[in-house]
């Protein structure tokens, strides 16, 4: 870990998934048997920031301390009204024309005109209402310039980044993430962030979550171990920015965008305490427990975070990823089996291919099956399947993953009409022939 207090740099994570955290970008910054001294330490401010309401469990109740240099009220003014018209909030149900269907995208270019992370998102699909709290949107972000003196609040929800292409840096009130394509980072609800890229182009997926937090799954008759492990989540040390130039904060609240013009960096909190805060995750720390002998288990056992909703077993969102594995399941259809689910489900695929579809589900690449749209395997994938020899196998170099709601997902204009539709998708399930000829036997 280092850091650098003159130019408030400080790289450095610590792991675990919901520990109360402690950490300061500089000696002494942290007050110690107290949350809110009389004068704080190096003139800062104590403030506290609530993701929970003060009375939940002990379990879900979750608040950080912290210290900055000013206030955060002082890093609002009046708000003026902009449109940030690419991201979309539920509800919303525009008119596009397209009808019912199961969908797929080839991955949406990055602009040419420079573009930053915010202006760089469009939605694809909305489910839910933020007003209630429940649901989500999923969005694309596509990207090429930093978010210099901009910076973010989203009030609406966590976000979940999922980059495919290129590296960033996400900068938060509470310190600094980079991440690569297989890494994903939660960003709280209301807590202030900027993106800035460590390649030239970045290009991603991102969940927003207006509902409950994203957590660890229970692991039920698997025990203490495997899937995703505490220790590989990482929240960042404390670091700042000491910055009085002009900056614009953006807050997104109920889906409006609102912008407040001030002469410093919002990011100026120099230490920090609690379990309210970001972390990153490296998807390939994800130790899968699957079919050791025969079938095809439900891809629940593949889930990352799960959202809950107020109906046990039911999520709002539940993140399920479908890593390199070997398969190893005797007389059986290895890939999925043809379904139809009442949870929605949109996928994306971070690299490699993905065994349903082994061609056409490209890296950067969307597919939407909504509630109860039949779907699964192609042709190709069936008749590979069905005729392999099942000896063991390696599904290797291999990433894609899954939000899943239990609310249907609405299309925007931009995945209806702008976005690269693949417009022969259904397509890919017409060469499943009837095989059946009333006579017995294995066909
Ligand atoms: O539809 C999909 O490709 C995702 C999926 C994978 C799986 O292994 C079982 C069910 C399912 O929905
Ligand atoms: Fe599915």
């Amino acid at each position: 870990m280092q850091s650098n207090p003159l130019t408030g740099t400080a790289s450095g994570y610590m792991p675990g998934f919901g520990n109360d955290f402690e950490t300061e970008a500089l000696p002494g910054a942290l007050p110690q048997g107290q949350n809110s001294p009389q004068k704080c330490a190096y003139g800062l401010y104590a403030e506290q920031l609530s993701g929970s309401p003060f009375t939940a469990p002990r379990g879900e109740n979750e608040r950080s301390w912290l210290y900055r240099i000013r206030p955060s009220v002082k890093h609002t003014s009046r708000f003026a009204r902009i449109s940030v018209d690419g991201w979309k909030t539920a509800p919303h149900q525009p008119d596009h024309g397209l009808p019912l269907g199961q969908y797929r995208w080839n991955p949406v270019p990055v602009p040419g005109a420079p573009t930053d992370f915010v202006h760089g998102i469009r939605t694809m699909t909305t489910a839910g209402d933020v007003n209630t709290q429940a649901g989500m949107a999923v969005h694309v972000y596509a990207c090429n310039a930093d978010m210099t003196d901009d910076y973010m609040m989203n009030a609406d929800a966590e976000l979940m980044v999922v980059p495919q292409l290129g590296r960033i840096e996400i900068f938060t009130e509470l310190g600094r993430m980079t991440l690569m394509p297989r890494e994903i980072a939660i960003v709280p609800r209301g807590m202030i962030f900027k993106v800035t890229l460590l390649d030239k182009e970045a290009r991603g997926y991102i969940c927003e979550n207006y509902g409950a937090k994203f957590t660890l799954p229970g692991r039920g008759p698997i025990g203490a171990n495997c899937l995703a492990n505490p220790r590989d989540f990482k929240t960042p040390v404390a670091a700042y920015e000491e910055k009085e130039t002009p900056c614009r904060l953006i807050v997104k609240w109920c889906g409006s965008f609102n912008v407040t013009e001030i002469p410093h960096s919002p990011l100026d909190v120099v230490a920090w305490h609690g379990n309210y805060a970001p972390f990153k995750y490296d998807l390939t720390t994800f130790s899968p427990v699957g079919a050791i002998l025969f079938d095809h288990p439900d891809p629940s056992i593949f889930t990352v975070l799960t959202a809950p909703s107020e109906t046990p077993g039911t999520a709002n969102i539940d993140f399920v990823i479908f890593p390199e594995r070997w398969m190893v399941a005797e007389h059986s259809f290895r890939p999925p089996w043809y379904h139809r689910n009442i949870m929605s489900e949109f996928m994306g695929n971070i690299y490699g291919a993905y065994d349903a579809k082994p061609e056409g589900f490209v890296p950067g690449g969307m597919s939407l099956h909504n509630c109860m749209l039949p779907h699964g395997p192609d042709t190709q994938a069936f008749e590979g399947a069905s005729n392999a020899e099942l000896k063991p196998h390696k599904l290797a170099d291999t990433m894609a993953f899954m939000f899943e709601t239990r609310f249907p997902q609405h299309l925007t204009e931009y995945a209806a009409k702008e976005a690269p539709i693949q417009d022969d998708y259904i397509g890919c399930w017409t060469g499943l022939e009837k095989k059946f000829d009333g006579t017995p036997g294995i066909k």
